[in-house]
């Protein structure tokens, strides 16, 4: 059997919040173990669509999708999927980082804890080895049983990955998670994505195209609700097939 290079993918996907409709007709792949950006005017979709792909938006009353979400092929809004199951499969990480008022130990054994692990040795292996692939470990070693808050804006945004990677998900789903950083952390999870996609599916909502083009390996561009273009980035970036999108992304709007 042939393994697809789509992770995810989405199939006419409509959506509505009540009786306005937010996406129109996304057909969108997620390749494996690459980073696809979504990029696009505010307003435009990227953030509901980003929460359509693990089920996010189902929170929020009068929503409603149409069409497909396929992860691994498998319709997510089908009958028998467990939304919870599928947040863990399909981790997000936020703009604001928020970690929880606990220790930093407690924030990355908290996922585990709740999926019934616990073995101390167990837990502290977990821990450890999310740190370290969130690439906060050495900063924060010595410090496990210290507050989460009290860690720079930058390492709790790095913790909350490290959150995240505990539960052992497949796709990471990132909502402009550097823009509330400074230009170091900003860096630093740059890199930190580039680290995560040989073992994970990453998609990124970000409004800075330096950055989508710096670390992207896929590009949607998005108007209105639609999809406009979708590429290679560096296609994107060079050689943009519609009009629109090389208005946005040579900054003529948006
Ligand atoms: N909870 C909600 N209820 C009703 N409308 C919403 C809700 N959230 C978003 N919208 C609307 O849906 C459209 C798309 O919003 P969305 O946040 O997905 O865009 P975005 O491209 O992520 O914008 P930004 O870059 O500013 O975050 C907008 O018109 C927005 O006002």
């Amino acid at each position: 059997m042939t393994v697809s290079s789509n992770k995810m993918e989405t199939k006419n996907l409509n959506f509505f919040y009540k009786s306005f409709q937010a996406l129109y007709s996304i057909n969108l792949p997620i390749k494996r173990n690459k980073v696809t950006a979504l990029i696009g005017p505010s307003g435009c979709g990227k953030s509901t669509f980003l929460r359509t792909l693990n089920r996010m938006n189902d929170v929020i009353e009068g929503t409603h999708i149409e069409g497909e979400v396929l992860f691994d092929g498998t319709n997510i809004y089908g009958a028998g999927v467990d939304p919870v199951e599928l947040r863990r499969v399909i981790g997000m990480v936020f703009q604001k980082p928020n970690p929880f008022p606990l220790n930093i130990f407690d924030n990355v054994a908290y996922g585990p804890r709740i999926h019934g692990i616990r073995n101390k040795d167990e837990l502290m292996g977990i821990v450890e080895n999310s740190l370290k692939a969130a690439a906060l470990w050495d900063e924060v070693k010595d410090r496990l049983n210290k507050p989460a808050l009290g860690l720079s804006g930058g390492q709790q945004q790095r913790l909350v990955i490290a959150r995240v990677l505990a539960v052992d998900p497949e796709v990471i789903l990132m909502d402009e998670p550097a823009s509330a950083l400074d230009p170091i952390s900003t860096s630093k999870i740059e890199d930190l994505i580039h680290q995560l996609k040989a073992n994970y599916t990453i998609a990124i909502v970000t409004h800075n195209m330096q950055q989508a083009a710096r670390i992207s390996d896929y590009t949607g561009f998005f108007l209105n609700g639609e999809m406009i273009e979708y590429d290679v980035t560096n296609r994107i970036y060079t050689t943009p097939r519609d009009k629109r999108t090389e208005d946005y992304i040579t900054g003529r709007f948006g």
